[in-house]
C-alpha cells in the first residue's frame, strides 16, 4: 500500500494544466493568468487632487489670501496656467491645472467672496497625487501565475482591459455508484440512504473553481457502471465514489479496465480513504474515491481538490497546515495514518485543536463539526497539551464575528 504522500506525487506529477481561453476580466475571480500584465500607461494618468478644496501655486512665502479664478471638478480639465496668487476650487481627483502645484482642503481655509484665506502655513506639494505614483507605464503589474483577487480585477479595469486569457475551468464529472442509493428529495425507503457523495463532492469542485458535472447514481451492475463512466468521459476529470472496495458488487476497477483504462494504484494507506483507486482512461484522470462520506471528501481533499487547482493553472495547490496545541488525549490505535477530523479555534497567536468526537467513516457529522484535518501516526499516542500540525479545510473561524469586542 503506498504512503499518501507517494499517491499525492504520483497523482500530481500527472495533472498538467488545461489549455487558457479568453474571458470577460468581471468573469475572472479566483483564476489563474498565464501571461505578464503590463502597465500601458501611468497610473494614475496626471497629477491629480486627492483633495476637494482650492489648487494653487506654492510660493516662498506663505499664501494667506488667494483669488478663486476658476473651478475644476474632476473629468475636466483647465489648459491655462493659473496665475500666482490665484486658486482654482479643485474637486478630488481632477488633474492639476497648469502652474498649480499644491492644493488645500476646503477644511482648511476661509472664504470671503472670490477670495480664499489658508488657516495655517501649507507644504508645498500637499494633497497631489503624482503621476504614475500608483503605477509607471510599462511596469509589470500582475506576473504570470497570479491569482485574480478583487484588487487584480480593478487593476485590469483601471488598465484598460477589458478581456483577458486565463487557465479553464476544470469540468469535473462526479459519479456515484450504488444500488442503495436515492435521489435527494426522495422518501425514506428501507435499505436505503440518499447520494449525499454526489453534492458534497460537487460543491468541493465549486470550492476549487471547477465545474461539477453530476452524473448520477450508477447501479450495481458492469455494464452501468461502464455506462455512465463513459458519459464523464468529456470531462477534463471524473471523480467516481463507491464501489472500489473489495465488495461482490464494487465494479469501479472493473469497469474502468473493461473501458480499457489503466489503474495506477490502487489502496493508500490512510484512514479513512484505504480503498481509493487512481487511474486513466482515454487520457482523462479518474479518482475512485471510497463510498464512505467522510472518505470520499476526505480523499477529495487530498487528491482531487490540488489537481483541479493545478489543472486550472495554480501553483499554490495545498491546504494551510498550522501548529496546534491538542486539548485532549487522541490516540491511534489502527495500522494506518488516521485523518482525524478536528475544531480548531484561534486564540491570538496560538492554535488549539479538539476533536470531532466518533471519527467513523461513514459518519458525516466527523466533518460538518470541524474544520481541520490532523494526522495520527500509527498506533500513536498524542497527549493533551502537545503541538499537532493541523491542514486546515477552511478558515472562517478565523473571521471576526458581530458578537466580538470591537465590532461596530
Ligand atoms: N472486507 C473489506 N471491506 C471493506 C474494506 C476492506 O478493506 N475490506 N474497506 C472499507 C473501507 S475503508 C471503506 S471506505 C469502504 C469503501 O467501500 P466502497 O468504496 O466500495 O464503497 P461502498 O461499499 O459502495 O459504500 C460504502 C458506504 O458508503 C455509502 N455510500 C456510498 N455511496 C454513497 C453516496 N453517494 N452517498 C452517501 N453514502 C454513500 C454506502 O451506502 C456504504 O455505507 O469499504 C469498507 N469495506
Ligand atoms: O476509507 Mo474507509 O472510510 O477508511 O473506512
Amino acid at each position: 500500500m503506498i504512503s499518501i504522500e507517494q499517491a499525492q506525487r504520483t497523482v500530481f506529477e500527472q495533472i498538467v494544466p488545461l489549455e487558457t481561453e479568453n474571458v470577460p476580466v468581471s468573469q475572472g475571480l479566483n483564476r489563474v493568468t498565464p501571461e505578464n500584465h503590463l502597465a500601458p500607461w501611468d497610473i494614475p494618468a496626471a497629477d491629480n487632487s486627492a483633495m476637494d478644496g482650492f489648487a494653487f501655486r506654492h510660493q516662498s512665502a506663505d499664501p494667506v489670501e488667494l483669488k478663486i479664478t476658476g473651478f475644476l471638478p474632476a473629468g475636466e480639465v483647465i489648459n491655462d496656467s493659473v496665475p500666482a496668487g490665484c486658486a482654482i476650487r479643485i474637486m478630488t481627483g481632477a488633474p492639476i491645472p497648469p502652474g498649480c502645484d499644491t492644493v488645500v482642503p476646503i477644511e482648511d481655509v476661509e472664504l470671503q467672496g472670490d477670495l480664499v484665506r489658508l488657516k495655517s502655513p501649507v507644504k508645498a506639494g500637499n494633497h497631489v497625487r503624482r503621476r504614475g505614483e500608483d503605477i509607471a507605464c510599462g511596469n509589470v503589474v500582475i506576473p504570470a501565475g497570479s491569482v485574480l483577487r478583487p484588487p487584480e480585477i480593478g487593476m485590469l479595469c483601471a488598465m484598460g482591459k477589458t478581456s483577458l486569457s486565463l487557465y479553464r475551468k476544470a469540468r469535473v464529472a462526479i459519479l456515484a455508484t450504488g444500488d442503495e442509493l436515492l435521489e435527494p428529495g426522495s422518501p425514506p425507503s428501507p435499505g436505503k440512504l440518499i447520494d449525499s457523495n454526489s453534492y458534497s463532492l460537487a460543491a468541493q469542485v465549486v470550492e476549487a473553481g471547477g465545474e461539477p458535472i453530476v452524473l448520477g447514481i450508477a447501479a450495481d451492475t458492469l455494464e452501468e457502471t461502464c455506462d455512465k463512466i463513459k458519459a464523464g468521459l468529456d470531462a477534463d476529470m471524473l471523480v467516481v465514489s463507491g464501489g472500489v472496495s473489495v465488495g461482490d458488487r464494487d465494479y469501479v476497477k472493473a469497469a474502468i479496465e473493461r473501458l480499457g483504462g489503466e489503474i495506477q494504484f490502487w489502496k493508500v494507506n490512510m484512514k479513512p480513504g484505504k480503498p481509493l483507486a487512481f487511474a486513466h482512461l482515454k487520457g482523462r484522470p479518474i479518482f475512485a474515491l471510497p463510498g464512505n462520506p467522510v472518505a470520499a471528501m476526505v480523499s477529495f481533499e487530498l487528491f482531487v481538490r490540488p489537481s483541479i487547482l493545478k489543472a486550472m493553472g495554480h501553483r499554490r495547490i495545498l491546504r494551510p497546515v498550522v501548529n496546534a496545541l491538542l486539548q485532549e488525549r487522541a490516540s491511534n490505535n489502527g495500522e494506518r495514518p488516521h485523518l482525524v477530523r478536528g475544531i480548531v479555534s484561534r486564540h491570538g497567536e496560538r492554535y488549539e485543536v479538539s476533536t470531532t468526537g466518533n471519527q467513523s467513516s461513514g459518519r458525516l457529522s466527523s466533518l460538518t463539526l470541524g474544520n481541520g484535518l490532523m494526522k495520527l501516526a500509527p498506533q500513536s499516542t498524542q497527549e493533551a497539551g502537545s503541538e499537532v500540525e493541523v491542514m486546515l479545510l477552511d478558515r472562517w473561524f478565523e473571521q471576526g464575528g458581530l458578537e466580538d469586542d470591537g465590532v461596530a
